[in-house]
């Protein structure tokens, strides 16, 4: 593997395990931080708080029973003077969490904690948080709240009491006042408008006393579900960015492996184009551009075996004479304008070669000896007619032989090359046919 690939890889691997690490380093803290620490409380006491105050039952019909608040330093004291009268006499402590419809949200805290005395042999005070719902509360009437309660023991010292929501329950009286869903039924803190402390459900008509030192809520600023949903947020999200940065790596390498392949496969087709090229060129006599001697044996190798063909000899008369009196370049010019006058008339399957200086020979493929004759006629017509750098006409002599079956084509060449001798012998610029040997 090469060496950037392995350094590559490497630094892969390590941030994988940085942020493996920073993850667990971070998980821990958290956890640990959250069982520790990240406390806040909410305390509710003379110093602190001053919303207090004391309720009965004179609101009601018939009601007669009579409270007092006195607050000193470290507590406040309900007096009551229970009496008989309204169908349950009562007297409360009431601290007042309200602004509006909105109260405090107590789901935010794991704990209350209460410090009370309640002297009152056989008794129970009863504790309630009063929660503002909008589906069933309004702001005018007080009962519409839903009451959530729970009952403390008498107690003539000091005594402190944490308490947790599941201790609550909805009062059955609210249930059976407010006629309402069983849904609504259980426990709800997340607005709660008061705190109430009240004579108990059965009181006797008689001097009842609260003392309160204090109420105070105390919980976590991250609850152990938020944690646990944020930690798994941060795990989830950090192995999906993973996830999404590793798919991203393998679609680059995926394109850039697309790319080196596409470009592999243009530089195989160029060099088969220039192999071809070459191979073409090879065939090919530079200057004229008319096939060579080895595009003669590539052209009869790939032959059809027994279809007729003819061989025309062609050769340019006293050529020589144009070197000597126009120059050799004049006589290059005459032989490649040679070679252009013939391609015209010719058809693709006729094939002209240079077998070397002013000799060519035109291999017609499907021709038999009298279509070859009447070419090699025609030809001469046409290039005796044709204009020339030398400025004069310009004569060539024909040879023109069929090769008989099974005849080589060496054999079929010799015997165009004796016509054409015949033809030069017999005044030049005519068309000799060959014989039969
Ligand atoms: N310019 C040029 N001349 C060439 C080339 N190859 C051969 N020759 C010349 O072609 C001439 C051929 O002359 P000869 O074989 O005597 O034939 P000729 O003069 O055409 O006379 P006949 O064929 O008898 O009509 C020679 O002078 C060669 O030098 C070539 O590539 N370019």
């Amino acid at each position: 593997m090469p060496t950037h690939k392995i350094i590559n890889r490497w630094r892969n691997l390590q941030t994988i395990h940085l942020l493996l690490a920073a993850l667990i380093i971070l998980t821990t803290v958290l956890l640990v931080w959250q069982h520790f620490g990240m406390n806040t409380f909410l305390r509710f006491d003379p110093s602190h708080f001053k919303k207090i105050s004391v309720n009965d039952d004179r609101e009601h019909i018939n009601g007669k029973s009579i409270s007092r608040l006195t607050t000193s330093p470290d507590f406040w004291r309900l007096d009551c003077q229970l009496n008989e009268g309204y169908r349950a006499p009562y007297c409360s402590l009431d601290l007042d969490l309200s602004l509006g419809e909105q109260g405090i949200n107590i789901d935010n805290y794991d704990q209350i904690t209460i410090r009370y005395r309640y002297p009152i042999p056989n008794e129970q005070a009863l504790l309630m948080l009063v929660n503002f719902n909008p589906v069933y509360s309004t702001l005018d009437d007080y009962r519409s709240q839903k009451f959530n309660e729970v009952f403390l023991p008498s107690t003539n010292e000091w005594l402190t009491s944490h308490l947790n929501g599941n201790q609550f329950n909805v009062a059955s009286w609210w249930v059976a006042y407010k006629k309402i869903l069983p849904e609504w039924t259980i426990n709800e803190f997340n607005n709660v408008r008061e705190i109430r402390l009240a004579t108990g459900m059965y009181p006797q008509q008689q001097q009842y006393q609260i003392d309160l030192a204090y109420i105070e809520l105390s919980g976590k600023w991250i609850s152990t579900h938020n944690l646990q949903l944020l930690l798994l947020v941060l795990w989830g999200g950090s192995a999906a960015c993973w996830l999404i940065a590793e798919l991203r790596r393998a679609m680059r390498a995926l394109h850039r492996s697309h790319t080196r392949h596409a470009d592999l496969e243009n530089t195989q087709r160029h060099l088969k184009e220039l192999n071809q090229l070459l191979a073409e060129r090879s065939m090919r006599d530079p200057l004229t551009l008319a096939f060579n001697r080895e595009g003669l044996s590539v052209i009869l190798a790939n032959e059809q075996p027994n279809t007729p063909s003819s061989i025309i000899f062609i050769d340019i008369d006293y050529f020589k004479k144009i070197n000597d009196n126009y120059g050799h370049a004049i006589g290059d010019q005459v032989l490649c304008l040679l070679t252009q006058h013939i391609q015209q008339q010719i058809r693709p399957s006729e094939k002209l070669i240079r077998l070397g200086g002013e000799e060519f020979v035109l291999l017609c493929q499907h021709s038999a000896l009298a279509q070859a004759g009447q070419l090699a006629e025609k030809l001469r017509l046409w290039l005796f007619s044709q204009s020339w750098p030398t400025g004069t006409s310009l004569s060539c002599s024909f040879g023109v032989a069929e090769r008989l079956e099974n005849e080589s084509f060496e054999a079929a060449l010799h015997r165009a090359d004796l016509a054409l001798y015949r033809a030069k012998t017999a005044g030049r610029n005519r068309v000799e046919i060959a014989e039969e040997e």
